[in-house]
């Protein structure tokens, strides 16, 4: 890890502000298009924080963990959500959320996290890293680990992990869309039961899925249904198998257009569990990071990440 200020000994680590109060970045400079170290550097620089680079896969919670240690109380995750992620993911596991005021600089390919607290560039990020408005938004628990913006399975996943990341920067959603559509006609199904538990009552779903979207903070279509992230509760769609013409049809519709159709399943719950009536894993996106379980738990910590948001940032989107 390439530290601009690493304290003496073996092993590299986060540096120590004198001042409290000072932010502390951790950078992954391999998000995105990976041009923004320098920039991000220089907006660091002048405003005295500390930047720390990651120098492989992973490194992102590790550097959370060491600033957790260390007692930072003012950490920004630069990068993509999945240095996002990796960062409150460190974090906790060495320190107490309730801590730490989180940052976001926006420097990944989709940045959806970013943008669903109303964060859309890297200058104006740093403006709101002093002035913007703090909140204190849910973090998702899937079995031991958080995410903060979405848990999904079935056909975006695979579309997540799987798009290119230079077709994604030319064609933004659409690169999605072209990937999903090219995956669909071939998709085996989920075949799986989701459960929630106590908090809905008599709420078991039982079939084949296309996919699963578990929302805290995730904007599911472009206009509107993004879920509450102060709520503590996830908003759930579940995309049932369909011929492959009506799922293309239906998912274009839901996605983009944000219209209920016919197949698809949607509920809030704090509590949900997922198994895999198949004896094999299923592939689950936690916030863009591919994990593999059979069966999964997910419960929600409510309103426990204080976190800088911008101004068009709403608890209760439309
Ligand atoms: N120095 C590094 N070298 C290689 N991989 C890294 C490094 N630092 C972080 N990573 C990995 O990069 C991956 C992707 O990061 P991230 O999600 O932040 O960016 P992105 O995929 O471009 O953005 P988004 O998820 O918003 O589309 C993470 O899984 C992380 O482990």
């Amino acid at each position: 890890m390439n530290d601009e200020n690493i304290d003496s000994g073996d092993s590299p680590s986060m540096a120590v502000s004198p001042d409290s109060d000072r932010w502390q970045i951790i950078l992954n400079p391999t998000s995105g298009t990976e041009d923004h170290v320098e920039k991000v550097r220089s907006y660091a620089n002048d405003r005295g924080y500390a930047v720390t680079e990651t120098e492989q896969a992973g490194d992102a919670i590790e550097l959370g963990k060491d600033a957790a240690q260390k007692g930072v109380s003012r950490l920004a995750a630069c990068g993509g959500d999945g240095t996002i992620h990796q960062v409150v993911e460190g974090y906790d596991e060495a320190g107490s959320l309730s801590d730490v005021t989180f940052g976001v600089i926006p420097a990944g390919t989709g940045n959806n996290f970013a943008q669903n607290l109303g964060i859309e560039r890297i200058e104006r990020a740093f403006e709101l890293l002093e002035t913007g408005e703090r909140r204190q938004i849910d973090v998702g628990v899937a079995d031991d680990e958080l995410f903060t913006n979405s848990c999904i399975a079935g056909i975006t996943a695979k579309t997540s992990s799987e798009t290119d990341s230079d077709l994604k920067e030319r064609f933004g959603t659409l690169a999605y869309v072209l990937t999903g559509i090219r995956q669909a006609a071939e998709f085996d199904p989920l075949h799986v039961e989701i459960d929630t538990g106590t908090a809905v009552s008599g709420s078991t779903w039982q079939g084949e899925a296309l996919c699963i979207l578990i929302g805290n903070a995730r904007r599911f279509a472009g206009n509107g249904g993004q879920a509450n992230a102060e709520d503590g509760l996830f908003e759930v769609l579940i995309v049932e198998e369909m011929p492959t013409n009506d799922l293309l049809t239906e998912a274009a519709i839901q996605r983009w257009f944000g219209t209920e159709t016919e197949h698809m399943l949607r509920f809030t719950s704090d509590h949900l569990e997922i198994t895999n009536q198949r004896d094999t894993d299923v592939e689950f996106s936690l916030d863009g990071e591919i994990r593999a379980h059979q069966e999964l738990s997910l419960h929600i910590r409510p309103r426990e990440l204080e976190i800088v948001v911008g101004p068009e940032y709403s608890p209760e989107p439309e």
